[in-house]
C-alpha cells in the first residue's frame, strides 16, 4: 500500500470505526508505519472527521515532520513499535465495554480477559492490564516497553483498550474483537459462562498462532 492509500485506509476505518460508536468525540487514536516513519491521528480530533492529508507524520524516532501535530498517547504507540517488529499498525479507542472492565478488580491482570469465545484467543490474545496514567504520560509508553511484546493488546486501567496489529485492518478487527468480548463478559457477569478449555486455547494458538 502507499502512504496515500494508507491514508486514505486510516481515514475510512477511523470513520467507520466512529459511526458505529466505537469512539465519541475526539476519544481515541490510531497510528501506522509507512517506510519512512509513522502516520498519526493529530491530537484532539475525531476518528469520524479526519482529513487524509493533514494527518500528523513522524519520523521513526518519533520526531514530528509533517501534517498537525500528534495524538498526545505517541510514546505509547511508539513502544508497540519498538517491542514489537511484526507491528504495523496500534489503536487505541474508549470503547464502552471494555473502558468498563478496565474499571473493576481483574482476575489475572496478564490475561485480562475470560476465555470464552474462540476469535479472542486468535485476534486479541492474551489482554493484558496495566494499572492507571495520566493520558499522554511517557509512564504508559515506559510500562509498554517494560512487556518487552508480550502482548498485542493491553488496557489501560481506568481508561481504555490498546491493540496493536501487522497492518491498520488487522489492528481495528482485533480492537472490534476487544470490545465485543468486553461486551460479551458484562453481560455473562455473574453468571459462571463456560469457558474455552486449556487445550482448546493451546489447539487455537497452535494452529493460528499468537497475535
Ligand atoms: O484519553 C486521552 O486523553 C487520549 O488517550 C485520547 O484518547 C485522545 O487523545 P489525543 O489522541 O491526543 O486526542
Ligand atoms: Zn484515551
Amino acid at each position: 500500500m502507499t502512504e496515500a492509500e494508507l491514508r486514505q485506509e486510516i481515514t475510512r476505518l477511523a470513520r467507520s470505526l466512529f459511526e458505529r460508536g466505537y469512539s465519541v468525540g475526539s476519544a481515541g487514536n490510531i497510528s501506522a508505519a509507512v517506510a519512512d516513519g509513522y502516520l498519526m491521528t493529530p491530537t484532539n480530533s475525531s476518528l469520524g472527521h479526519l482529513d487524509p492529508e493533514s494527518l500528523s507524520k513522524l519520523d521513526f524516532e518519533g520526531k514530528h515532520v509533517g501534517g498537525l501535530p500528534p495524538s498526545k498517547e505517541l510514546p505509547l504507540h511508539l513502544a508497540f513499535y519498538a517491542t514489537r517488529p511484526q507491528c504495523r499498525a496500534v489503536v487505541h479507542l474508549h470503547s464502552t465495554y471494555a473502558t468498563a472492565l478496565s474499571c473493576l478488580p481483574m482476575d489475572d491482570e496478564d490475561d485480562f480477559l475470560e476465555p470464552i469465545t474462540p476469535y479472542l484467543i486468535m485476534r486479541v490474545g492474551r489482554l493484558k492490564y496495566l494499572p492507571y496514567t495520566m493520558p499522554g504520560s511517557p509512564l504508559t509508553g515506559e510500562m509498554i516497553r517494560g512487556l518487552k511484546g508480550r502482548h498485542a493488546a493491553v488496557l489501560l486501567g481506568n481508561h481504555g483498550p490498546v491493540v496493536s496489529g501487522p497492518d491498520i485492518a488487522s489492528a481495528v478487527y482485533a480492537a472490534e474483537e476487544l470490545e465485543e468480548s468486553a461486551k460479551l463478559q458484562m453481560l455473562l457477569r455473574g453468571q459462571s459462562p463456560r469457558h474455552l478449555s486449556t487445550r482448546q486455547i493451546a489447539e487455537l494458538r497452535a494452529r493460528y498462532g499468537e497475535p
